[in-house]
């Protein structure tokens, strides 16, 4: 029986995708992508303990609806928990307590912020030093977004999204982050994708962002933001027409860029300053939006930030 150690904590970050370009789905039924992530200061924090069996809470940091995550074996921390356990060929299990600050099913990656931070938490736990391409190897199993939110600053993303190279990234980046209370399904936006462009093309037709990765490199925040564009925004949009109107109403609170976040429904407001995203938040809470977050990037992906005991 390995001997019971202190319990760790990981704060791992929300994504947004820059740019998201979609191709025609591949014989496994995802779809090729090319996009951009940056990683953004709304945080899940999960603290992790040795335990007899898996075991797994969720707390609303802040003004988060947390009702809709799974408690059982479905959540995506328990089952990161199980895949590294398994990698190691460990009989092991922890209780697993997420401190939920990402909106829910919002296109801001907070599953797959949650897997990473337990990956990194039980690593340390167990004290396994498991080798950074193994744990980007196990990430990518568990979810096409899971690597990135390892690795966190900005990212270029290729394949289903999994495959994550590091790019330069001089800027800092304000978001107002305006959640809907109700969630969007990732497959159906893909779906929804592939019935309104039956004649994408195929992935390896869509041309690298040069002109974002150039304006990232050298810190040009206002180039950055008339490069954002989303191909999931559309779908989106006719899953849920509502969310037209929310757009509209962003638009008309904000001076700068507003695209979906990832395949939504949260949308995002980006500006070049802290000052500018504030003003934006404080329109829209006058507005009648009922909850607005600011945030910046790129930040850190998941890291531990306390080690009790
Ligand atoms: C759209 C994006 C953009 O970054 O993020 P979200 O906005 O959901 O956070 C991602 O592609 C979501 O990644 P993630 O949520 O990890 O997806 P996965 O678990 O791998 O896949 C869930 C489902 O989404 C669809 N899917 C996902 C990725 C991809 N490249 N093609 C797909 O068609 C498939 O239907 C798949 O079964
Ligand atoms: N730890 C978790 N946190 C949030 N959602 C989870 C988690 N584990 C499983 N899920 C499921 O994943 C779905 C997508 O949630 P999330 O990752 O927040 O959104 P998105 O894929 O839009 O970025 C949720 O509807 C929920 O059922």
């Amino acid at each position: 029986m390995a001997p019971t150690a202190a319990p760790v904590t990981v704060r791992a970050p929300a994504k947004v995708n820059l740019v998201l370009r979609v191709g025609r789905p591949r014989h496994d039924g995802f779809h090729p992508l090319n996009t951009v992530y940056q990683a953004i200061s709304l945080y899940d924090d999960v603290r992790v303990e040795d335990a007899g069996r898996w075991q797994v809470s969720v707390t609303p940091l802040g003004d988060v609806d947390c009702s809709t995550v799974p408690l059982d074996q479905r959540n995506l921390a328990v089952r990161a928990g199980q895949a590294l356990a398994a990698h190691h060929g460990l009989r092991r299990a922890a209780s697993i307590e997420i401190g939920k600050g990402i909106p829910v099913a919002g296109g801001l990656a907070g599953g797959s912020a949650d897997a990473a931070a337990t990956l990194v938490a039980l690593d340390r736990l167990w004290d396994l030093h498991t080798p950074d391409d193994e744990l980007l190897a196990l990430a990518a199993e568990l979810g096409s977004d899971v690597p990135f939110s390892l690795l966190g600053g900005t990212a270029h993303g290729t394949g289903r999204g999994e495959q994550v190279v590091p790019v330069p990234d001089a800027g800092s980046h304000w978001w107002v982050v305006v959640p809907d209370a109700t969630g969007l399904s990732t497959p159906a936006v893909y779906r929804e994708f592939d019935r309104l462009h039956p004649d994408v093309p195929l992935g390896s037709h869509v041309a690298d962002p040069v002109g974002l990765l150039a304006a990232l490199r050298v810190g040009d925040v206002p180039r950055v933001g008339a490069a954002l564009t989303n191909d999931l925004e559309e779908p989106a949009l006719s899953l849920r027409p509502e969310l037209a109107e929310r757009c509209a109403l962003v638009r008309s609170h904000h001076d700068g860029p507003v695209l979906l976040s990832g395949s939504g429904p949260t949308l995002l407001a980006h500006a070049c300053s802290h000052e500018a995203a504030t003003a934006t938040r404080l329109a829209l809470l006058e507005a009648g939006v009922p909850v607005v977050h600011v945030a910046t990037g790129p930040v850190a992906g998941a890291h531990v930030v306390e080690l009790a005991g």
